[in-house]
């Protein structure tokens, strides 16, 4: 089981710039941050001020500039690509605004497409971890749905079943609501609360929208590459003044 008081991303004075030299384009600007597990922490900010670049050095998909980025125990930075790979496997639960399922693949063969990718066999522990995600998530009679037989609900709740098979250090999830309408939202954002609390997992969650923050545990927000705020308990209405704030003052 996961060590609930050790951060499960830490990153020190990381900074990713783009383009020429003379020119540089500062995605992420000296960010040092923890992200702690059984914690549900929303990430925020203006557009363009980095919060896909960090999800993306996080996750090992981009590369930072300088910095020190451990996942878990395990420092990320300075890994070749196989041993990023299988980093991020193993440690990283992954859940997009477009859900990201194989078109081909059945409900099952979805949530079960990362231990086939890793070449391993859920062991008995993990197959009763996934039954009881399965029956939590009320998927159990769609297992056998192709995505486009689901509704968007549903398909995001397979993509959040294949995130926490693994019991993974973090889960990245980006937007994870976007697609869905109001009410499945809440929903899906009720369930990442209850993995938080409940199965003691860390997420982090890039979200533009106040009511998704809301439900988070923690919010951080950047502005221009830098950590600007660190945020507890605020509601909807706190969360957009502050963002409105954010933006005039950059403006
Ligand atoms: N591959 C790249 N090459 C050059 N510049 C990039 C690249 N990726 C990001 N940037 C720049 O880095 C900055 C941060 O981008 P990033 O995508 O992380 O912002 P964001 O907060 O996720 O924005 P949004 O909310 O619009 O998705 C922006 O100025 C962007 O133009």
């Amino acid at each position: 089981m996961n060590n609930v008081s050790a951060p499960a991303v830490t990153l020190r004075n990381v900074s990713r710039t783009y383009g020429d030299p003379t020119n540089p384009i500062h995605a992420l600007r000296d960010v040092s941050v923890d992200i702690r597990r059984s914690e549900f922490t929303a990430i925020m900010g203006p557009s363009g001020s980095g919060k896909s670049t960090l999800m993306n050095v996080v996750a090992g998909l981009d590369e930072a500039t300088s910095g020190q980025i451990w996942l878990g125990q395990n420092p990320i930075v300075g890994l070749g690509d196989t041993a990023r790979t299988i980093l991020r496997r193993t440690n990283i639960g992954f859940v997009f605004q477009s859900f990201n399922l194989v078109p081909t693949l059945s409900a099952e063969e979805n949530i079960r497409l990362p231990f086939v990718l890793a070449g391993r066999k859920p062991t008995a522990d993990q197959e009763a971890w996934i039954e009881h995600l399965v029956i939590a998530l009320g998927l159990r009679d769609r297992l056998g749905h192709l995505p486009s037989e689901l509704s968007g609900g549903q398909q995001q709740r397979v993509a959040i079943v294949r995130a926490l098979a693994g019991r993974p250090t973090i889960i990245l999830a980006d937007e994870p609501t976007g697609a869905l309408d109001t009410r499945t939202g809440r929903e899906v954002l009720t369930l990442l609360t209850t993995a938080a609390r409940e199965y003691g997992q860390g997420i982090a969650m890039v979200t533009h929208d106040p009511v998704a923050a809301s439900y988070a545990d923690r919010i951080l927000v950047l502005a221009d590459g830098r950590i600007v705020g660190e945020y507890r308990g605020l509601n909807p209405r706190q969360i957009s003044d502050l963002l409105i704030n954010l933006q005039e003052v950059s403006a």
